[in-house]
């Protein structure tokens, strides 16, 4: 999980994913099912890549009341993911609750998925969040509102972005996962994301992983553009 760059499999569907992966060479990557393939495949398409031996992070951002949940949670348990997310706005019970779905869900001798909570999102800017949310606190403060929440509920870490990750990790300790979206390399479009930062930058913020989406999906070579980025997150002088 640690060091992991997480590629978002932002997709239609079945076909695009394969076709995309067929240029990893049979890499054995971590990569993200969100809402768009995960509404269009169904649970089948995370049986599929975890078969092919990929770690798996299912980007769902449950954010409902308590019971409905906790519940979910433990059918998703069933999928044997790594990584799970809910969203922190939705309260400490709601956040208990899917921990708790999770850990009845996994499936004896099997390891329980890690559980992050989704604090602001990095489509999010602290202009829009104080004129829209009525948050009159600093962008940073409402992230690590959200953060001290998290853990509080006994969850493993959050989603942030990678300007908030250093100050999270001082306050509560290395362990707390930070997973950072909104990364881009210089040359990229920043598209709708507003806090967006290079791997180099995630990695001296202290970011436990970083998700890359369409710089990676969208380069006319995937595979290159992977590597470039991973390496400027892992250190390597290009
Ligand atoms: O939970 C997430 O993964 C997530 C949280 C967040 O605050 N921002 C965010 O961009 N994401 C996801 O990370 C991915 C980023 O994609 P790109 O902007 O294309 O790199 C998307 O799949 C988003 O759904």
């Amino acid at each position: 999980m640690k060091n992991s760059l997480i590629i978002a499999l932002d997709f239609t569907g079945k076909e695009e994913v394969n076709s995309f992966l067929s240029k990893f060479n049979d890499e054995q990557l971590f990569l993200k099912v969100g809402m768009e393939l995960f509404y269009q495949e169904g649970p089948r398409i995370v049986q599929e890549l975890k078969e092919k031996g990929h770690q798996i992070f299912l980007d769902l951002k449950l954010h409902d009341i308590p019971n409905t949940v906790g519940k979910a949670m433990e059918r998703l348990a069933r999928l044997q993911i790594d990584l799970v997310n809910v969203h922190a706005a939705g309260g400490k019970e709601m956040m208990e609750r899917a921990l708790a779905g999770l850990e009845a869900g996994t499936l004896s001798g099997q390891k329980r998925p890690h559980l992050i909570g989704v604090t602001q999102l990095t489509s999010t800017s602290e202009e829009q969040m104080q004129k829209e949310q009525l948050i009159s606190a600093t962008l940073k403060e409402s992230v690590l509102q959200y953060a001290s929440l998290t853990k509080e509920a006994g969850l493993d870490g959050v989603v942030c972005s990678a300007f908030e990750s250093e100050e999270i990790k001082r306050l509560l300790g290395s362990e707390f996962l930070t997973v950072t979206p909104g990364i881009r390399t210089a040359a990229d479009e920043q598209g709708d994301q507003k806090r967006i930062a290079t791997p180099a930058f995630a990695k001296e913020a202290g970011a436990s992983a970083i998700v890359v989406g369409r710089s990676i999906t969208n380069d006319p070579n995937p595979l290159e553009k992977y590597k470039q980025m991973k390496s400027q997150w892992e250190g390597v002088l290009q």
